[in-house]
């Protein structure tokens, strides 16, 4: 399958475009939290989509070609800088810093009005996809990556947009099945629970390079 590529990126270079994307990235995130929230009047707005439109001009210059992928560096960490969760190089992601611990994965992390569902509180489907990514690199972590086969869901209460804790883990493989759990947390408590079947496909499993985790 394309999309995971395996180069010879330096830390530097990994450093370097990091330095480069990250910031338009951030400003752009602040960008989608001013587009629900600004009040300026129409005048300010129409200036600033004339920025806006500068800037799509200059970074459309030299576009790549289809998605990001999953960069693997034989040098360097991995760079799966386009995904909807973790991605430095991706506005839509909140991003989350997962961190990987001996049996399982965390992230703090914080919400913006962009994800918001219920007045004041997390859309439901991205707090799926939160619970999706953390419990994939869970399974990715303990040595078994897989597709997610089937996640199950279960809302215990609403998630307020904010300050949240993601945490999962393992907890069975059985062959190229691994069965992981997590929760996504407020300072009160589990607000959101999830179990799901993540499967190495047969395209991977003859594949000597797996990737192990992301960042
Ligand atoms: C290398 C992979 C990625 C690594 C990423 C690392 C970072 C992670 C972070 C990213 C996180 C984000 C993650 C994402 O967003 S992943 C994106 C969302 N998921 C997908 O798009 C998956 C699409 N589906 C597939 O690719 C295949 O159908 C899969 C891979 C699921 C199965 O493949 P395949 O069809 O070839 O399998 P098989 O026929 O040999 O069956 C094998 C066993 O599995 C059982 N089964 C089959 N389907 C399901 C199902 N749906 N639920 C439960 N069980 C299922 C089946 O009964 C059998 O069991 P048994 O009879 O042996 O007991």
């Amino acid at each position: 399958m394309s999309g995971y590529q395996v180069d010879d990126a330096t830390v530097e270079e990994i450093e370097t475009e990091r330095a480069t994307y990250e910031p338009i990235t951030e400003a752009t995130r602040r960008l989608a939290d001013l587009c629900i929230r600004s009040q300026v009047d129409a005048a300010s707005t129409a200036r600033a989509l004339e920025h806006l439109q500068a800037a799509i001009d200059v970074l459309s210059q030299d576009v790549a070609e289809g998605p990001y992928g999953l960069r693997h560096s034989r040098q360097g960490p991995t760079r799966p800088w386009g995904n909807a969760v973790v991605g430095v190089r991706n506005p839509v992601a909140p991003p989350l810093k997962v961190v990987h611990e001996t049996d399982h994965v965390w992230s703090d992390f914080e919400l913006s009005s962009a994800y918001e569902g219920p007045p004041s509180l997390v859309h439901g489907g991205v707090s799926a996809l939160i619970l999706d990514q953390l419990l994939g690199e869970a399974a990715a972590a303990a040595g078994s990556p897989g597709m997610t086969g089937t996640l199950t869901v279960r809302y215990r209460r609403g998630t307020p947009l904010g300050a949240l804790r993601a945490e999962a883990r393992v907890e069975r493989t059985e062959g190229y099945k691994t069965f992981a759990v997590g929760q996504i947390c407020d300072a009160e408590g589990v607000c959101v629970e999830a179990e799901g079947v993540f499967i190495l496909p047969r395209w991977a499993r003859s594949e000597q390079e797996q990737p192990e985790r992301f960042e």
